[in-house]
């Protein structure tokens, strides 16, 4: 794993993928079978890994999250930069950040949570977490105007942000006010389109904010990257072609649960067997395994 001071060059240099979290028969992080992923990412040129919500990380154990910290440090290529999340409750964090401080990642993200918060009680929290770390730390936008534009540029001010998870869902991604509010607030090199292939281009093109995360890219890691490096060379016909390349597998997982999908799907196309999902989620049922892969047969990525 990359270590040292995280460098926010790193979000436009490769897709952030989120991976799902292997487990075995008894629900024990699977360091063999999330290896693979991780392998089978980097071979597709993937370089930077976020373990976050795909991975189920808002119900992890405290002893999970040791375990997780361990396994992605061990696991990771020397070239490839981690981001673990952590939360998302405060207190959970503030636990979480004792043992985040056994290890040497650039920085870890707060997982939102929409119940019990208001603006300004986020914003303490973020700066509380954040000294205790004695890192800055990674913002999750998820929610709409869930943190105030006023809060994060103070935050920001203080150097507790090291970059923004963009990733509030709309019926149409160019019309997004509150994103456009940030923007006035935040600069765009630091902030990363959290919602996958889908509203990259109009992210990345027209609001010109930087790089992508994405679930997808665990069964097709080259094409998600290409479609990276089209839109940043200005190819917008291959990187539209490359987003439409995606849409079974994205619809089926905005139609059923895009984690219980994505789990369940890179188990399907080979990558690793991902075995049991961490409760509270469970995994899909057969009906929607031959859904999954009849999205992957359309994309070329089984047979
Ligand atoms: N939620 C998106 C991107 C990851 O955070 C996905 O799963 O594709």
């Amino acid at each position: 794993m990359k270590t040292g001071p995280f460098n926010p060059n790193l979000l436009s240099e490769s897709v952030f993928a989120v991976p799902p979290l292997a487990r075995d028969a008894d629900y024990q992080i699977d360091a063999d079978e999330n290896e693979k992923i991780i392998r089978f990412l980097e071979a597709g040129g993937v370089r930077s890994l976020l373990y976050g919500g795909n991975a189920v990380l808002y119900h992890t154990s405290l002893a999970d999250f040791d375990d997780l910290l361990g396994m992605i440090s061990d696991s990771a290529g020397p070239d490839t930069t981690v981001v673990p999340s952590f939360g998302p409750s405060f207190g959970i964090a503030s636990d979480q950040i004792n043992i985040l401080q056994e290890f040497d990642f650039g920085t870890a993200m707060l997982l939102p949570s929409r119940d019990i918060v208001d603006s300004a009680g986020i914003a303490t929290g973020i700066r509380k977490l954040s000294e205790q770390y004695g890192k800055p730390i990674v913002v999750y936008l998820k929610h709409d105007r869930w943190l105030s534009p006023d809060d994060l540029k103070s935050l920001d001010d203080d150097g507790v942000i090291s970059w923004i998870k963009y990733a509030v869902v709309r019926e149409n991604p160019a019309e997004d006010d509150y994103l456009r509010e940030v923007l006035d607030v935040f600069p765009a090199e630091r902030i990363v389109s959290g919602i996958g292939e889908q509203p990259a281009i109009i992210h990345l093109r027209d609001f010109g904010i930087t790089g992508f995360t994405s679930g997808c890219v665990c069964v097709a890691p080259r094409k998600s990257m290409d479609m990276l490096g089209s839109i940043q060379g200005g190819d917008m016909e291959m990187a539209e072609s490359i987003r439409q390349y995606f849409l079974p597998l994205e619809n089926l997982r905005d139609g059923i649960h895009p984690i219980r999908v994505l789990h369940e799907a890179v188990a399907l196309a080979g990558v690793a067997n991902t075995g049991p999902i961490q409760p509270m989620l469970s995994n899909v049922c057969d009906e929607t395994k031959s859904k999954i892969q009849e999205a992957l047969r359309t994309m070329k990525v089984i047979h």
